[in-house]
């Protein structure tokens, strides 16, 4: 896709754009803060037809948001208007052949396509419905023109913005995008979300009461300033927002750039008549309010949604089926002979005749040849097949041979920063005070691992109560490090798989967006969650020490603390490897054993290195368990006596006279001393985080 341009052609446009608009252009960094009154002249004339014919009820629930108080457009550099122009957008994706057929040399397509020459204008102040079922194309059209297409897809075509081709970084400036799923961390408010991303987003310049100010207005433009300080919940699960709202709280998270320009996928998804369509009368207010280009997807509407939007641009097969105002959309499919029958929601009967799979077909099909056969997959593409033709021939998703109407258009806010970005320390403390914030607010994971850490604790510290100082007395010591060891690793890999999988999606987006790199977040996701372990593993570690009876000596005690403070780390960061690799909880839960489990079969507590099979036995250097226990243990045995009785000795001497001898018969020391044990285990832990780091850029590329 070519979405580059030669500076020289884009200041040169930008000169022109400049000079023929009134619109004032952003300085010194800050978001501009000119009136929305020039645009909205300049938007008036365009949409005042469409606007009018919106429905009453529509402008009912308009008037109701406005006196909710927006404060948007007073502030947002949304009055600078973007006129969008996609020419022959074709996406295709190579296709996958089995190995059976690839064997066999089977022919077959070499690629699908998933959009085919699609052309399109989309002017400020105005909103755009996308129209058409499912897969027709429109969240691959949507992220085309977002400059967010996964790098797997193929496209060609070119996309101009105000006459100019962008890079697709510029793009993401100047535009927000909105995906299908609601996506933010339950454990949050409306209100929070926003001022961290305000934080992150907004020049460093602005002042904080700047900042609130933006977020308010936000909240207020989407009409959930109300339910600000709710917690966003998860439906079926946690208390928190209404579909609705969260569906605005989802599409407020992309205004706080207050961008020019808006994509919007499925907003309505999920939600009733009357709510989808409050939704879809806020997006109409920001449009109209901002002189905001907004083109939102959409899969189901009803008769008075469809008529809040401006136009409308029906997709079948990754092709255009129609493309205009809302008002000629019934007109053009009666005139190549679909009629809407009575009580039939246009938006349903379009779908419906643009899906392959139509099941509700009527009597048209029949006056077109069909029968009832015609439900059939080579009927359906017959069908949409003339559909698309008939909108080609009528000048539809073909490129605009006349020259873009730049009276409309405004400056693009590409260097809104102008170097002032906030810096990766702000972002770092942002993200650290964050995961702060919902590890405490996650009261259920953390009463549950305070409860394993006490009752478990208490559990070991009683069955080895005292643990005394016979000749058995150094086995006994070794069975509780083996099994202390574990329980720290294990504990902590699942707290770590239990936080991150819910936060994994945020990541994904926040990271999308540019909000932070990834090295960031894993820096602050290690720092934040240093005093949580610390917390933990006090309920624990005193308990187990000094119930046990291990040696009381201040040193060893902290050598003690110290390596199970590690143990519970090394646990953690294996948790989030595990969880950034698979992205999938139960499949990270899952492959935990596997991964600990071998390793502790050459910790040579279960089994004597020498008893291990020759030909696997150096796998016992790459055990990460067998450093753990051989570290815990030379702490505790080394310097440690046994008694025995006259009955226990052999020859009349102890065969266990000291921690020595058990250090010897576990081969203990055989790698190193405890410094060296915790190196190793240090250098895994540095493994874990590169990797994790790899597995999350490789995610958030997808
Ligand atoms: N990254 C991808 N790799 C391969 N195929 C893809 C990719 N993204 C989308 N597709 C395919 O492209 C087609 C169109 O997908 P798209 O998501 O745009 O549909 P849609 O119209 O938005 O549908 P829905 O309303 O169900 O979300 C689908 O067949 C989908 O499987």
């Amino acid at each position: 896709m070519p979405l580059r341009v030669a500076p020289s052609a884009a200041s040169a446009v930008m000169e022109q754009q400049e000079s023929s608009t009134s619109t004032s252009s952003s300085t010194g960094g800050a978001i501009p803060l000119d009136s929305a009154s020039s645009a909205s002249s300049a938007s008036s004339a365009s949409s005042a037809s469409s606007a009018s014919s919106a429905s009453s009820a529509s402008s009912s629930s308009a008037s109701s948001a406005d006196s909710a108080g927006y404060g948007y457009d007073a502030e947002s550099g949304g009055a600078a208007g973007v006129i969008i122009e996609a020419s022959n957008i074709t996406v295709k994706v190579p296709a996958k052949k089995s190995l059976l057929d690839k064997c066999r040399g089977r022919p077959g397509t070499d690629e699908i396509v998933l959009l085919d020459n699609v052309s399109l204008k989309l002017v400020p102040g105005e909103l755009t419905m996308l129209l058409g079922p499912s897969s027709s194309g429109k969240s691959v059209l949507l992220d085309v023109l977002a400059g967010r297409l996964p790098s797997a897809l193929e496209s060609s075509g070119s996309v101009l913005y105000n006459g100019m081709e962008l890079d697709p970084s510029d793009v993401m400036a100047i535009s927000g995008y909105v995906q299908q799923e609601d996506i933010m961390l339950a454990d949050s408010t409306p209100r929070e979300n926003l001022q961290f991303l305000a934080r992150l987003s907004l020049p460093s310049t602005m002042s904080a009461e700047d900042r609130n100010e933006r977020v308010e207005s936000v909240l207020n433009v989407l009409g959930i300033a109300k339910v600000g300080d709710t917690l966003v919940g998860v439906p079926g699960l946690k208390r928190g927002l209404s579909g609705g709202e969260r569906k605005r709280a989802n599409i407020a998270q992309s205004l706080i750039t207050a961008p020019q320009i808006l994509y919007v996928d499925d907003p309505t998804a999920g939600l009733d008549a009357a709510t989808a369509e409050a939704v879809i009368v806020n997006l109409r207010k920001l449009a109209k309010k901002n002189n905001m280009t907004i083109l939102a997807s959409v899969s189901q509407a009803s008769n008075e949604m469809l008529h809040v939007f401006d136009n409308v641009m029906a997709l079948a097969g990754g092709q255009v089926a129609y493309s205009g105002k809302v008002t000629g959309l019934l007109p053009f499919l009666e005139d190549i002979g679909y009629e809407c029958p009575r009580g039939l929601n246009p938006a349903d009967f379009t779908i419906e005749i643009l899906s392959r799979s139509a099941l509700v077909l009527n009597d048209d099909e029949a006056a077109h040849g069909g029968s009832s056969a015609s439900t059939s997959a080579s009927s359906s593409l017959a069908r949409i097949q003339a559909i698309t033709a008939a909108a080609r021939a009528a000048g539809m998703g073909v490129p605009d041979s006349s020259s873009a109407s730049l009276s409309q258009a405004g400056s693009l806010h590409l260097d809104e920063f102008n170097g002032h970005r906030p810096s990766p320390i702000v972002k770092l403390a942002q993200l650290v005070k964050r995961n702060i914030m919902l590890q405490v607010r996650n009261k259920q994971a953390s009463w549950a691992r305070a409860g394993q850490m006490i009752i478990l604790g208490f559990l070991i510290a009683a069955i080895w109560y005292q643990i005394d100082r016979g000749q058995t007395g150094g086995l006994d010591r070794a069975g509780l490090i083996f099994l202390v060891t574990i329980m720290l690793v294990f504990s902590g890999m699942q707290a770590a798989v239990t936080l991150f999988i819910p936060e994994r999606a945020v990541f994904m987006r926040e990271s999308q967006d540019g909000l932070y790199s990834t090295v960031t977040y894993l820096a602050a996701k290690v720092i934040a969650d240093l005093p949580f372990q610390a917390f933990y593993l006090v309920l624990y570690v005193f308990q187990v020490y000094f119930m046990v009876g291990l040696q009381a000596d201040l040193e060893k005690f902290l050598i003690f603390v110290g390596f199970a403070y590690q143990l519970s780390l090394f646990g953690t960061w294996l948790g989030l490897l595990l969880s950034a690799a698979t992205g999938d909880s139960d499949a990270a839960n899952a492959l935990a054993p596997g991964v600990v489990l071998p390793s502790t079969l050459f910790a040579s507590f279960l089994v004597k290195p020498e008893s291990i099979w020759v030909g696997i036995r150096w796998l016992r250097y790459f055990s990460f368990m067998k450093y753990a226990f051989n570290g815990v243990l030379i702490n505790e045995l080394k310097d440690l006596t046994f008694t025995c009785d006259a009955s226990e000795a052999i020859n009349g001497t102890c065969p266990v006279p000291n921690g020595q001898a058990v250090l010897d018969l576990f081969e203990a020391e055989e790698d190193g001393n405890i410094g060296f044990n915790s190196g190793i285990l240090g250098v895994y832990m540095a493994i874990f985080l590169i990797f994790s780091y790899l597995a999350l850029n490789a995610s958030r590329k997808r």
